[in-house]
This record gives C-alpha cells, structure tokens and sequence, in this order.
C-alpha cells in the first residue's frame, strides 16, 4: 500500500495550476451516454475516479477514449449498451449513481448496485429515485430494499419536482433524465454548485433546453435528441481551495493559475477572516499567509453557495494552528469529522460534539501515522504535516489518487517536503 512521508516544510511559494474539475467532469462523462454521438471532453483530471467512470461507461457499452496524459477523453455510447452496472466498479466510487438517468432514457433500464454507507455518512439516493419516479419510471422496491437501484420506463414525461434537500447528485441525475423527457420539468429546491452548471452548459450544447442553472429553479424543456460535442470542463475549485489553505496555513505566497473566484466566495471571504491575504490578478489568485497573523475564525458548511462540505477538513487544518479558538458545524453530511481523531494524534485536541467541532488552536503540532481517512481528509493531513515538528506517514492515500491530480508533484514544485512510498 502507498503511503505519503511528510516533513515539515518551508512556507509554501510559487505558483500552481488547478486541474479540470473531478465533480464536473464525472456528470459530464455520465451525460456523454445520452448521445449515440462522439463527445470529446477536455481538461479531464487524471484521477482514479475518472479512470473508474471510464471502466464503468466501457462496461456499460460505449467507446471510450481516454487520454488522460493529455487530459482528454472521448466518449462514444452507440446503440449496443447494457442497462447493468457492475458492483466491482460502483463500489469504488460513489458517482457511478451519476449514470442512472441516461442508462435509462437510452435502455429503458437502469441496475445499479449501491455502494453503501461510507466514511462521511449514509448518503442514500432516495431524491434522485423520487424525482425518476416523478418523471414516470418505476423502481423495483423489493431489489432496492436489497441494495440494488432497479429502474424501469418506456419514456419519461416532464413535471414539477420539488428536491426535499438540494442534493448535488439528485440534481445531475434529474436534470439529464429531464433532457431527453417529454415536455417540461420544473425543478425547485435544486442544488446550484457550479459543477451543475457546467453539465447544463454541456447538455445545452448537446441541444438540450435548460434554463436557471445557479438558482434554486431549473427548467428543462425536453427534446427528441442530443448530438456528441466537445467540451472543457471547468477548473476544479475545492483542488483551489485546498492549495489557498496550504498556502496560508504554512505563511507561504502562492499564485494559484486556472481559478474561477466567483466559485470561491464562501473559502475566500473565511480565508480572509483568518487573516489571510488574497488577491484577484490577471495570472490568478494570490494566496499569503505571510502578511497578517493567522486568527480564528468559525465555519458551517452549507450547499453552494455556502461554505463547501469539501472544504471543512482542509479549512479545520488551518484552525488548528490560527491563533484563538474556532468552531466548525457540519450540515451536509451527517459523519464527516473522521480527521479530527488524525489532527488529534499530531497534538490538535480537537472535541466534537454531534455535528460540532471545537477547535482550540495556536497548537504547536507533532509529525505522527495517521491515516487518509477520506479524500478531503487525506489532503487536510497532508497539509496539516507540512507545518508539523518531524515526519507524519500518511496511509490510505488511494482517497488522495480519487481527487487530487499530481498532488505530490504540485506540492513539491511549491517546496514541499512530502514524497510518495509505495510498499
Ligand atoms: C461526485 C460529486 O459531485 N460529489 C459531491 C456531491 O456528492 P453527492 O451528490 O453525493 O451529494 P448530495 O448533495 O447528494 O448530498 C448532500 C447530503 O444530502 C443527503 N442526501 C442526498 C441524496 C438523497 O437522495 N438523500 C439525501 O439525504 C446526503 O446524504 C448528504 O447528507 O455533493 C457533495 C455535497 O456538496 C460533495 O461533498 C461531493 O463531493
Ligand atoms: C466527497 C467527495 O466526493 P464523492 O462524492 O465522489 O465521494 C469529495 O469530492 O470530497
């Protein structure tokens, strides 16, 4: 198993270029089944959950593509596809629900495993059946009942759906069925992430007719057909926020290049309440935490455009060395503080209670062997031993290789002392 040595470093300097968007392109991909036609999509992260939705679109019948030394993959799902995902690939990776939808439409089937309750919560889809439900398909509730999505529809017929909660997921799946069903759907409650963004922008060059993408009301006129398009997928923000934090959190000066800042509000404005300095060039954002002292500050997650899910381990890192204490509330999902027991064994002293987190700060930390206990959390402990005292050894780095392109390589070239193991 690989494992990343980590030493404390010097502050973090130079500049670093973001990776096309992991949580954006994985949709995107999903959404390349709607069409017979060739889609060509560019600037595709070269990630192990890409290389996994590429295992699962081939599986599934379409032709793909990837050149993932050159960021691109091309997808081509002809007539022949398979309604069955397989459990082998599903399990890896949560996003292969992202396939449903368009399995559908294209097969009048979709069966598909559920991965299962994981390091951050339960995560069900109960919003995405209940909206293809809306839509006219029917789910098999006993196969469900046993783990296995199972979804039947000779066509889907466009209504109004209201989302209980603004799931990033349900949206992307809705919002793909809806494309290609007939008449007009009315999505209220929807999530307004970015990433959905760029799916509409993908699906409406395809042909499809989506309307109030970013807002909470979406409106889908369905269409007969989409046809294959190339697209490049955006930069990817949390990867941004991530390195914004690194670079503040070990006093460092970082211009981060292939930035959208508008999708950063929410880590801009509390980077800056900690003190750090950012500013907006013509080259990208400039992250410094070498210009204020590094101050508390406290944080709840929230759907976009709130404070980013993603961002609440790498943004408690930082907390564990700024001065004064902070607290941290988790709304999105119900079981994700699994890092604070890791930030404890470097010395944080971190409490939770429920979906709060107490941090004290101002914490002298000690390299130690903690483990990667999700993506986000694997990123966090990395940071996290780049300012603490010796050597942290991190295992369970396959949650880093999800998410992070060239992680490793990115750091050192900002003069990080971290090197990848493998055993
Ligand atoms: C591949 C991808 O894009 N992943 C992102 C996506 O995940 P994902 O699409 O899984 O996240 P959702 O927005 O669906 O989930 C948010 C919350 O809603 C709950 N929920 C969701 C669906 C449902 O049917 N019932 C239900 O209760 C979940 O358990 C969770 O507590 O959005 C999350 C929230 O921003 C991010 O952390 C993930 O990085
Ligand atoms: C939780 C995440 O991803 P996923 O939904 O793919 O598990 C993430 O990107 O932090």
């Amino acid at each position: 198993m690989a494992k990343f040595l980590v030493q404390k470093s010097a502050p973090l300097h130079g500049e670093v270029k973001i990776s096309g968007s992991k949580n954006a392109v994985l949709p995107i991909m999903a959404a390349a089944l709607l069409t017979e036609e060739k889609c060509e999509i560019k600037d595709v992260p070269a990630l192990r959950d890409v290389q996994v939705m590429c295992k699962l679109l081939e599986s599934l019948g379409a032709t793909v593509d990837p050149e993932l030394d050159e960021n691109n993959v091309d997808i081509t799902a002809g007539s022949v596809l398979t309604y069955e995902a397989p459990y082998e690939l599903v399990k890896m990776m949560r996003a292969s629900i992202l396939v449903l939808g368009a399995l559908l439409l294209r097969t009048g089937r979709a069966v598909i495993p559920l991965p299962g309750g994981c390091a951050i919560g339960k995560r069900p889809v109960e919003l995405h059946l209940k909206g293809l439900k809306a839509l006219g398909a029917t789910i098999n509730e006993e196969r469900l009942a046993r783990g296995i999505v199972d979804a039947k529809a000779d066509k889907l017929k466009g209504t109004t759906i209201y989302l209980d909660f603004p799931s990033v997921g349900a949206t992307e799946v809705i919002i793909m069925a809806a494309s290609l069903a007939e008449g007009t759907t009315v999505l209220e409650n929807a999530a307004q992430e970015p990433e959905i963004v760029d799916l509409a922008n993908f699906l409406n060059k395809m042909g499809a007719r989506i309307k109030g993408v970013g807002t909470d009301t979406i409106k889908i006129e369905g269409v007969e057909k989409l046809k294959g398009v190339s697209h490049h997928v955006i930069p990817d923000r949390i990867e941004a926020g991530t390195f914004m934090v690194g670079a503040v959190m070990t006093k460092g000066n970082v211009l981060i290049k292939n930035v959208v800042p508008d999708h950063l509000k929410a880590v801009i404005a509390k980077l800056r309440e900690c003190g750090a300095d950012i500013t907006m060039t013509d080259e990208g954002l400039v992250a410094r935490g070498d210009v204020n002292p590094i101050v508390s500050t406290d944080v709840k997650t929230l759907p976009y455009p709130g404070f980013p899910t993603d961002m609440q381990s790498p943004f408690m890192a930082l907390l564990t060395v700024a001065k004064g204490p902070s607290v941290v509330i988790e709304t999105v999902f119900e079981n994700r503080f699994m890092h604070v027991g890791e930030f404890n064994r470097m010395g944080a002293n971190i409490k939770t209670d429920g979906n709060c987190a107490i941090i004290p700060g101002d914490k002298e930390l000690q390299g130690a062997q903690v483990v990667a206990t999700d993506l986000r959390a694997g990123a966090a402990v990395v940071l996290t031993g780049l300012i603490a005292e010796g050597t942290t050894e991190i295992s369970q780095i396959y949650h880093v290789d999800r998410g992070y392109e060239h992680f490793v390589e990115k750091l050192r070239n900002l003069g990080a002392n971290i090197m990848r193991v493998e055993e």
